[in-house]
């Protein structure tokens, strides 16, 4: 309230941003992993190379990227369990409050939580009813937790159970169960859609949507442009480590385009808009680029785009574009 007080001669959009409370904001977030090779030379690989996304409570922000973009990596990175060997720069806040890498630890299983790739990440020896009321708070642990076994459609049975005895579809709602049993108020999805079928998916896009109503923040790291654009409120599109586009799920809902080249070669590879495929591939982290990262593959890449890399552009309050020409 004093704040905005204060501000009163700013503009409305400054005012609006002092306003806005970030669950997790990350600012030009970069990794790299330094490896030696065979003839013992240093090698740097830029995994994450400049990384944004902005989350309010109550939202599911949709991470988009294809295979070997640093989708997982980037999750590690959030969680504070990246590889030993890697440097993290750039601007991490949860809860406006800088995410050290000793907070990290403190919040990680708590308040963040990681719904991770594998599917083989629970206790192999436990029962998995043990496993997930280990995460409730509050009294009546055992009926809490067979109620949200019901929401998330999982058999009572699977209370006494171990994780061998479930296939990676009930393992994944486990993790929904999971998160939903916790306190955590931000959920990191990585590629929860993988090998669904598609009522498996959608029951779970409707899941990690429960999570986001109930006040919690849920990013989904997805190579599922088309899942992503069902439940997300935003979506970042990552390519080769950078973010080149964040849209707001209403722009597109109001029959508004992607705006990055890359995330409308990515709409257009959609079944429904004819499977247009694009030439190329992806810059291996291995490589350090000078220019646009998407420029090989571009069909309106200029030779500035080669010699210049673009910055992120804010194009709306919270939509933003890497390109000079979108
Ligand atoms: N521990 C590591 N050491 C060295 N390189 C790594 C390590 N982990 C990942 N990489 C490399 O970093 C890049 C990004 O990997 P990452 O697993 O984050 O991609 P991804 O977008 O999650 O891919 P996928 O969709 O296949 O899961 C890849 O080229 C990968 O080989
Ligand atoms: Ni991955």
């Amino acid at each position: 309230m004093n704040i905005v007080y204060e501000l009163k001669h700013e503009t409305n959009e400054e005012i609006e941003q002092v306003q806005t409370h970030f669950l997790l904001e990350i600012k030009n977030m970069s990794l790299t992993i330094e490896r030696f090779n065979k003839g013992f030379a240093r090698e740097c690989l830029y995994a994450i190379r400049d990384f944004h996304l902005q989350i309010q409570h109550g939202e599911v922000v949709a991470v988009v990227g294809a295979s070997g973009s640093g989708k997982s990596l980037l999750a590690d990175a959030i969680l504070g369990i990246q590889p030993k060997n890697s440097v993290i720069e750039g601007s991490v806040n949860y809860e406006n409050q800088p995410l050290t890498e000793k907070r990290k630890k403190r919040l990680r299983g708590n308040d963040i939580m990681l719904i991770p790739q594998m599917t083989n990440a629970l206790d192999p020896l436990m029962k998995i009813g043990k496993q997930v009321k280990a995460l409730v708070k509050q009294k009546n642990k055992q009926k809490t937790v067979e109620e949200i076994f019901r929401k998330v459609g999982l058999d009572p049975e699977i209370y006494h159970q171990i994780p061998s005895a479930c296939s990676g579809g009930m393992i994944r709602r486990i993790f929904i169960a999971m998160a939903l049993a916790s306190e955590a108020k931000l959920i990191i999805a990585d590629e929860p859609t993988n090998g669904l079928d598609a009522e498996a998916l959608d029951e779970l896009l409707f899941q990690l949507k429960m999570l986001a109503r109930d006040h919690r923040g849920v990013v989904m790291i997805t190579h599922d442009l088309e899942a992503a654009m069902k439940i997300a409120d935003k979506i970042a599109v990552f390519y080769a480590g950078e973010t080149v586009e964040i849209v707001d799920r209403k722009h597109l809902k109001k029959g508004g385009k992607f705006r990055h080249p890359y995330s409308r070669a990515l709409w257009n590879a959609l079944p429904q808009n004819g499977f247009i495929p694009i030439e190329g591939s992806q810059p291996s982290p291995a490589e350090e680029l000078a220019g646009c990262s998407f420029a090989d593959r571009c069909p309106i890449a200029t030779r500035k785009c080669r010699a210049e890399k673009p910055e992120l552009q804010k194009i709306g309050k919270y939509e933003m574009v890497r390109c000079f020409y979108a």
